[in-house]
């Protein structure tokens, strides 16, 4: 049962009509136990949902367990977070009630500073065990904003991940802006975001403005170049109204030199974006190191005065060696496969 598609046919199967089948999968994914609300569950549902809701909501309970928690310094925690298979993806409580969530078990892009794209693809996650995710977070702590940021591409789950951006922004409470799907760039999300009856705020992984180094450093990434790449979230971000997050990993002497900064400038001065700036979270054994918080906030300054709007960010959890893909990892059997 790892697709929604699955748990409502489950219900139906139980005699559920549209108006069950919203209320149980509103207050599954708000983490509510199935018998709250104002009006006795026995007045509500029909007689088999009643008997048979008890083996769904403990299905239910399975496509996300929780295997270990990693409490940061700075608020943020680090779920180990088991499925039904076995596998493990990582999802992230962030300070001030956001969750990251996890979309692929590893990931095909293989970025070279990245622990998940170590891996490359293990399995899809299903449209359920995302929003099961979220229910858990949500069963720890309140939760208000999702953003797709933890292991795996979105877009290469596209249909499942926006099956569940589509729960979450119905029946999940939570704003569209309040879902934020991260990719490194794709045509397909592209055509896809705009379509939908929920629309997400857009984080782009654009990491380089020079196409040639954008190759090495995301190397399954589609060959978009990357003013092209901006334009496209541009033209999305003008549908929306809410501003396209650049996410930028910081990596020292690679791309923070005064080249890439004059092309940042370039591309985003003028656009409803916000660059974000996340210095470079260590990963065993690579090769990259992450300039000093004085260097990488000079360099936030310096595009500020020049006329892009710039944050610098510590990315969640760096304290509990919780990179991306890092729990998975450690408790992992089969090798890393080397860089
Ligand atoms: C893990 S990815 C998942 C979403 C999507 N695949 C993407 O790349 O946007 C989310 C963000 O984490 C960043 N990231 C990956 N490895 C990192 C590292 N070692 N240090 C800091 N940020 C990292 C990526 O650059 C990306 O912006
Ligand atoms: S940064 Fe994102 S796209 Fe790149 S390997 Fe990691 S999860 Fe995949």
């Amino acid at each position: 049962m790892r697709q929604l598609s699955d748990v409502r046919d489950r219900l139906r199967a139980l005699g559920a009509g549209p108006s069950h089948e919203r209320r149980v999968l509103r207050l599954w994914s708000n983490a509510l136990p199935q018998d709250s609300g104002s009006r006795a569950i026995e007045d509500f549902l029909p007689k088999s949902l009643r008997e048979g809701l008890p083996a769904v909501e403990a299905e239910l309970a399975g496509l996300a367990r929780l295997v270990s928690r990693h409490p940061g310094e700075d608020g943020s925690e680090r779920l180990l977070v088991g499925l039904g298979d076995g596998q493990t993806c990582e999802s992230v409580l962030l300070p001030r009630g956001g969750v990251c969530v996890s979309s692929q078990i590893g990931c095909a892009v293989g970025c070279t500073f990245c622990m998940t794209g170590r891996e490359g693809l293990v399995r899809q996650i299903g449209s359920a065990e995302i929003v099961a995710q979220v229910a858990l977070a949500r069963s720890l702590r309140p939760v208000r904003k999702v953003v797709f940021m933890g292991m795996g591409e979105p877009a290469h789950n596209l249909a499942n991940v926006m099956d569940a951006i589509d729960l979450l922004g119905t029946a999940g409470n939570l704003g569209h802006k309040q879902l934020v799907f991260s990719t490194v760039g794709d045509e397909r999300v592209f055509e896809r975001l705009p379509r939908g009856p929920v629309k997400p705020a857009l984080a782009l992984s654009l990491h380089t403005t020079r196409a040639d180094l954008r190759e090495e450093l995301l190397p399954r990434a589609p060959r978009i170049a990357p003013q092209d790449l901006v334009e496209a979230g541009d033209a999305y971000v003008r549908a929306t109204g809410y501003p396209m997050q650049v996410q930028w990993t910081l990596l020292e002497d690679v791309n923070d030199t005064a080249e890439e900064l004059d092309g940042i400038v370039r591309l985003l001065r003028g656009k409803h974006a916000v660059l974000n700036m996340i210095p470079y979270n260590s990963v065993p054994d690579l090769p990259y190191r992450r300039p000093s918080w004085e260097k990488a906030a000079a360099i936030a300054r310096t595009l500020h005065q020049r006329g892009v709007l710039t944050k610098l960010r510590h990315s969640a959890g760096q304290d509990v060696e919780g990179g991306c893909g890092q729990l998975r990892a450690r408790g992992r059997t089969v090798p890393i496969v080397a860089v």
